[in-house]
Order: C-alpha cells, then sequence, then structure tokens
C-alpha cells in the first residue's frame, strides 16, 4: 500500500475531512492553502485589510463569496431612520460600505437594511453557512459555526486580505480535541450553563490551539441555538474551532433557511451533508468527558468565562484554587467584581440586565426569556435592555408579541448590534454597575470601565432581573411580584 493510499484510509476526524476537502495545496506538513467557502466582514476588523487590497491595485477574487455587515459600533436606539452619530464610528461604517461597492460586494448590510444584524446571526440566519464548509471572519466567535457541521474560525486582517484577493488562506492545521458530553441536561439548565460549566472545568485554556469535535447525546438532544452557544464560547477555552456533526436536526434548519436549494443540487447537498462525521477509530490529541446531569443554572463571578458557579454554590475563595496563576487570578476577579469569598452571588443586588450578542439573542433566546418575563417586571431599580441578533429575529420576535412581554416588563426593546457586548456604541454601564448579560465574554472594562458583568443564560438573566439579583428561575416560584 502506498503512503497515499495508507493516508486516504487513514481513519480521519471530521475536522480533518473539512480541512482536506478545501485543501488547495500542501504548503508543509502542518501548513496547508486552504479554499474559503464564505468569508463575511465586519466594519471593525475589515478596513485595513481592503484598504490592502487598494494598495496593491488587487481585485477581490470571488465578490459574491463575502457578505458585510455593520454590527459592533452601531447604536441600537429603537429609531427610524437609525442614525450612527459618532464621527469615528459613522466613518467605519461608510468605510466599510464604499468598499464593498468598490470591490463588487453585494451584501451588504447597512444601519437601516432589513436585515442587518450581529454577523454571525445574519450569516447562519440566510442560510449561507453549510455543513462542511470553511467559513471565515475577522472574529473570534467565528467558530459559532460549527453548529451547522461547519469550520469556522476568526482571523486577522492580513488574513483577510489574503482571502479577498485570492478565497484561500495559508492555514496552520490545529490540534484535534472531542468533547464527549453524555447525560441528559437538566430542565432547569441551558446550553449556556452547559458550556460555562464545561469552561469551569476545562480553563479558558482548555482547549488551547485545537478545533474541538462535540459529540454525545446531550449535545445531540441540543436545539441548533443551543448548539450555536455551545460553539459561539468555545472560543473561550482558546479552541480554534468548534464543530459538531451536522444530524437531521442540523439538515431541516439548513434547508429552512436556504429555500433557494432546491430539486437536485438541494437531494445532492443533503447526501453529501449526511456522510459528514468522525470515522469511527479517528485520533484525537485528546479526549474529554464532560456529564451534561450535573449541570445547574450558572453564572460567572469573575472577569473570565471560565470563572463559574452553579447559583447556589458559594463564592469561591482564592486560597481554594491550587493553581498560583489561578489564585492570583481570582484575587484580582473578586476585587474587581466587588465580590467576597463564601457569600452567595445573589446576595448582591443587580443594575443591569442585558440579553443580547451573538451568544444568545436569537429567537429561541427571546423567547425562553419572555416566556419567564410575561407578566413580571423588572425589580425597582434594575434597567434592562433586549437588543435581538439580528432586524430579522426582531421581527420575528414582534410577530410573536415578545416585544410587548419585554416592554411590559420594563425593559427597552432595541435594535440590533453587537451593543452591550463589548461596548464599543454608546450602549454603556458606569463603573461599579452590576450586569446579568447573555453574552460571552466578562472581561474588566468589557461593558464599560469598571462595570461588572455576570455572564448567564437568557432565562437566568431574565429572572434575575426580576428579583433584583443573580437567580435561576425557579428562585421565582413563591418570591413575591
Ligand atoms: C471586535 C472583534 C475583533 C472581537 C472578536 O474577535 O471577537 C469582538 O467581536 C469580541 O467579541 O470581542
Ligand atoms: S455580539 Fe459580542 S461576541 Fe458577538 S461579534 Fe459582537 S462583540 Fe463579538
Amino acid at each position: 500500500m502506498s503512503e497515499r493510499d495508507a493516508c486516504v484510509r487513514a481513519p480521519r476526524t471530521l475536522y480533518r475531512k473539512i480541512v482536506d476537502a478545501h485543501t488547495v495545496k500542501a504548503v508543509d506538513e502542518a501548513t496547508v492553502l486552504l479554499y474559503c467557502d464564505v468569508h463575511f466582514a465586519n466594519e471593525y476588523t475589515s478596513p485595513q485589510a481592503f484598504a490592502g487590497l487598494v494598495e496593491r491595485g488587487l481585485p477581490v477574487a470571488v465578490p459574491d463569496a463575502h457578505l458585510c455587515v455593520v454590527d459592533h459600533i452601531i447604536p441600537t436606539k429603537d429609531e427610524m431612520p437609525r442614525r450612527i452619530l459618532d464621527a469615528a464610528s459613522l466613518k467605519q461604517a461608510e468605510t466599510l460600505e464604499a468598499n464593498c461597492r468598490r470591490f463588487g460586494i453585494d451584501a451588504f448590510y447597512g444601519a437601516n437594511d432589513p436585515d442587518q444584524g450581529i454577523e454571525h446571526v445574519v450569516m447562519a440566519e440566510q442560510g449561507l453557512v453549510r455543513p462542511g464548509m470553511v467559513v471565515i471572519c475577522g472574529d473570534s466567535h467565528t467558530t459559532t459555526h460549527g453548529a451547522l457541521g461547519a469550520l469556522g474560525f476568526g482571523v486577522g486582517t492580513s488574513e483577510i486580505e489574503h482571502i479577498l484577493a485570492t478565497q484561500t488562506l495559508v492555514y496552520r492545521l490545529a490540534k484535534t480535541m472531542r468533547i464527549r458530553i453524555g447525560g441528559e441536561l437538566p430542565k432547569e439548565a441551558t446550553a449556556k450553563d452547559l458550556v460555562l460549566s464545561l469552561l469551569a472545568k476545562i480553563s479558558a485554556r482548555g482547549a488551547l490551539g485545537a478545533v474541538v469535535e462535540y459529540e454525545g447525546e446531550a449535545v445531540d438532544a441540543l436545539s441548533i441555538e443551543g448548539r450555536m452557544t455551545l460553539c459561539n464560547l468555545t472560543v473561550e477555552a482558546g479552541a480554534r474551532g468548534a464543530i459538531i456533526a451536522p444530524d437531521e436536526k442540523t439538515i431541516d434548519w439548513v434547508l429552512a433557511h436556504a429555500p433557494e436549494l432546491t430539486g437536485g443540487e438541494r437531494e445532492a447537498a443533503v447526501r453529501f451533508w449526511r456522510t459528514l462525521h468522525a470515522d469511527p477509530d479517528a485520533h484525537y490529541d485528546r479526549t474529554v468527558d464532560f456529564d451534561a446531569s450535573d449541570v445547574r443554572p450558572s453564572a460567572t463571578w469573575g472577569t473570565s468565562p471560565d470563572q463559574t458557579i452553579a447559583l447556589d454554590e458559594p463564592i469561591p475563595s482564592p486560597a481554594s484554587f491550587a493553581d498560583a496563576v489561578d489564585r492570583t487570578a481570582a484575587e484580582r476577579a473578586l476585587a474587581y467584581q466587588g465580590l467576597e469569598p463564601g457569600k452567595k452571588l445573589a446576595d448582591y443586588p443587580i443594575d443591569f440586565v442585558f440579553i443580547g450578542s451573538c451568544t444568545n439573542a436569537r429567537l429561541g433566546d427571546l423567547k425562553n426569556a419572555a416566556a419567564v418575563l410575561e407578566g413580571r417586571h423588572l425589580a425597582p431599580g434594575v434597567r434592562g435592555m433586549v437588543v435581538p441578533g439580528s432586524m430579522r429575529v426582531r421581527r420575528e420576535a414582534e410577530a410573536l408579541g415578545l416585544d410587548r412581554i419585554f416592554k411590559d416588563a420594563g425593559f427597552e426593546w432595541r435594535k440590533s448590534g453587537c451593543s452591550l457586548c463589548l461596548a464599543m456604541n454608546d450602549d454603556v454601564l458606569g463603573a461599579y454597575e452590576r450586569c446579568a448579560s447573555t453574552t460571552n465574554r466578562n472581561f474588566e472594562g468589557r461593558q464599560g470601565r469598571g462595570a461588572r458583568t455576570h455572564l448567564v443564560s437568557p432565562e437566568t438573566a431574565a429572572a434575575s432581573g426580576v428579583l433584583g439579583h443573580l437567580a435561576p428561575v425557579s428562585a421565582l416560584e413563591g418570591a413575591q411580584q
């Protein structure tokens, strides 16, 4: 058997199959020239890449393979038309639009486009992400698209330039990691609780440099939106990708979002998608087993997404961390967050509830939060904001009357964008303000200088808003309204 045959027959991970199918040319043992099916860009990380093309006098190789959307800096105020008042932000939005025009990219969604939204939400809802694809964006949360069986990952500006010019990327192969999530997620726990608990177990470096393949009955049981939450947050463990092999749920979801796929093309696509799984004996550099049946409603206490506890646990003491680096990080995080070890997170009043971001602002997330809030109101002194993941999500939510529920509960109902997920627009929290947030990063200053973020599920965010402190939905039972 030739070396090549041996190679072809060796069992492969799903990651490797996707990479092999997109390899234009091997550069060396660990590097390939990778074909990228779709690339999408935001106003924040793309300008220099386009400027590079201008400087070299190069065109965009495949203009139809790109989608550009203004999301990071866009104001979310519920007004028509939406105006970007900040001069620097306006320039970023205008530059993206001008670049699209100049390079023949038709798919541009600006401030008042009905299809505007957070890039990751927009890409998936338009049916542009399909199983087995390589999906690229200058944004770390591109791992989200692994939920649809695609290899998605974030790249830097010079790589964006390379993709624009050639539709390929010089790609260093990642390590492989399998995370098997067995058991059944308890009814009161969500995909967000699952991934936060997983991060607590494996740490913010737990998947460093690896593409994670998720499998197991608890993953199978998740909705597609839940899988997106899982893959979205996997990057917070340092992963270079997170893939879930497509099943019938995935196929149904993709087909429902890609009505233009019909006839023979549709049949061939589905046939191909069904082949997308790892071979039984595929080798992974690392395998981790995690039991979903232990997961409880959780929240982060610190300033890294892995600094998570279940809401019924006490805030940990730095001394409880064996590792010196973890200990120091815990001390600093507790000081920043204004928390005392041994107390409960529920002992601290919250000031704000943010329901939004590419982690948890899809229709299902908004439905789940609204179900908790129906007939209830934010506690006195607590402010809240709902920023749908896209304008399409916003319209769908309105058609279901969710906007009414949120407004009746005292929330502001906003237009879509990244908003308080990273506070690059005018949605910013003040110092020491404590926020229950459905986002994915709780770094110091992420929601405003000195602001304190607790990452939670949409359900917990809603319940916490009603009670005025971090609490699971179960705490609402019997609580005074
Ligand atoms: C602005 C962008 C580079 C960044 C990312 O890559 O993720 C942002 O979206 C974030 O969530 O921090
Ligand atoms: S919503 Fe947050 S995490 Fe997602 S792309 Fe925007 S800033 Fe990044």
